[in-house]
């Protein structure tokens, strides 16, 4: 069987490709001079071109900030392209497992969020993708959207580099302190996407809807940014001070929720699935990228 993974070179693309899969499976992972999402025309041609066993949406504009001023962009590629996916599957009848966010959520809760909780983006990237969530959820039945958050990994861009690289010439870094989430480690929720994709393909009445998958436990990004200083430090890395701030004292163009925890225990019942907590995820990204 053949399953289409767009965003193949995406944090979450690449940890996908680099799993074991079963035997007689076999990804497809165009890069974007071979498919490019925002032409909706040949996101069709693409998918009727094969008899695709799932699709694994993975794709998407992140750059949260950049978002705020580039909305066209932004809703093109996280609301127009999986819209565009969301038709052709259901067309061939084919499951689509859709990546998406907890900055669909405002922030306002006070514990973490479920997955029927009413969505309330703050910025523009979490409009577009709560605008992509819709589309997928009206247009193919067969669907599994699986908001992730706070992704992390050896690859791309994301927190854990962001904060290596400026620890390892700066004495102090000031982080918020201020907003808490649930750090995911791109390779644990690829494993999860892989075994909701298989069953999808193989089983008719697989589980679908909304899910969380997240690696377990919280962080605020101070703590986040401590634990990789504590494990890059165990590896010889200079360990930098990390003071604790507030979302006001370090302003961005875009909003962002100041509780975005993912309640998970939904995607545990569906599917089995339990993600590992994320300091022992996050202590092995650091390792790779340190070591
Ligand atoms: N990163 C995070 O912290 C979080 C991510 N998510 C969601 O997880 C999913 C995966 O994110 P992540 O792997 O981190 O994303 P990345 O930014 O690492 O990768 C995005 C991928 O999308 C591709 N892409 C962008 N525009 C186009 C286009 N026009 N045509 C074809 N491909 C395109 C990029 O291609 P190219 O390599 O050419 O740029 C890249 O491969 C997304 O749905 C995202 O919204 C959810 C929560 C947190
Ligand atoms: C670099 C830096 C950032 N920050 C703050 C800014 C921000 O509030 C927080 C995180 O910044 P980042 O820009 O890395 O993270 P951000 O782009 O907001 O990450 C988000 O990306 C999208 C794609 C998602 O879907 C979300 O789940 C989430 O992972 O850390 C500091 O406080 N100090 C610093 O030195
Ligand atoms: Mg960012």
């Amino acid at each position: 069987m053949e399953i289409l993974v767009t965003g193949g070179a995406g944090q979450v693309g690449l940890a996908l490709q680099r799993l074991a899969w079963p035997a007689g499976v076999t990804l497809q992972a165009p890069t974007r001079a071979e498919l490019d999402l925002s032409d909706t025309a040949a996101i069709a041609d693409y998918l009727a071109a094969r008899p695709w066993a799932a699709v694994i949406n993975a794709a998407a504009y992140t750059a949260v900030d950049k978002a705020e001023d580039d909305v066209v962009a932004a809703f093109a590629l996280n609301a127009m392209a999986p819209a565009a996916l969301a038709d052709a599957t259901r067309k061939a009848g084919v499951p689509l497992v859709h990546v998406s966010t907890d900055y669909v959520f405002d922030g306002s809760k006070a514990g973490p969020y479920e997955v029927e909780d009413p969505v309330c983006p703050i910025g523009v990237y979490g409009a577009s993708k709560e605008a992509g969530e819709q589309a997928v959820r009206t247009v193919n039945p067969r669907h599994a959207i699986v908001r992730t958050a706070w992704v992390v990994s050896p690859d791309r861009a994301n927190f854990v580099k962001t904060m290596l690289r400026l620890g390892a010439d700066r004495p102090e870094l000031r982080v918020v302190a201020d907003q808490r989430g649930c750090p995911t480690s791109a390779a644990d929720l690829a494993q999860a996407l892989a075994a909701i994709a298989l069953r999808m393909a193989r089983e008719p009445d697989a589980p679908t809807g909304t899910f969380h998958g997240v690696n377990a436990g919280e962080a605020t990004w101070c703590e986040l940014a401590n634990h990789v200083f504590d494990v890059a430090a165990r590896h010889g890395r200079p360990r930098p001070k990390v003071t604790p701030i507030e979302t006001r004292d370090y302003p961005t163009p875009a909003r962002r929720p100041a509780n975005s925890r993912l309640a998970t225990h939904h995607l545990a019942q569906a599917y089995g699935i339990t993600l590992r907590p994320w300091q022992d995820a996050v202590a092995e990204i650091v390792g790779k990228l340190v070591a």
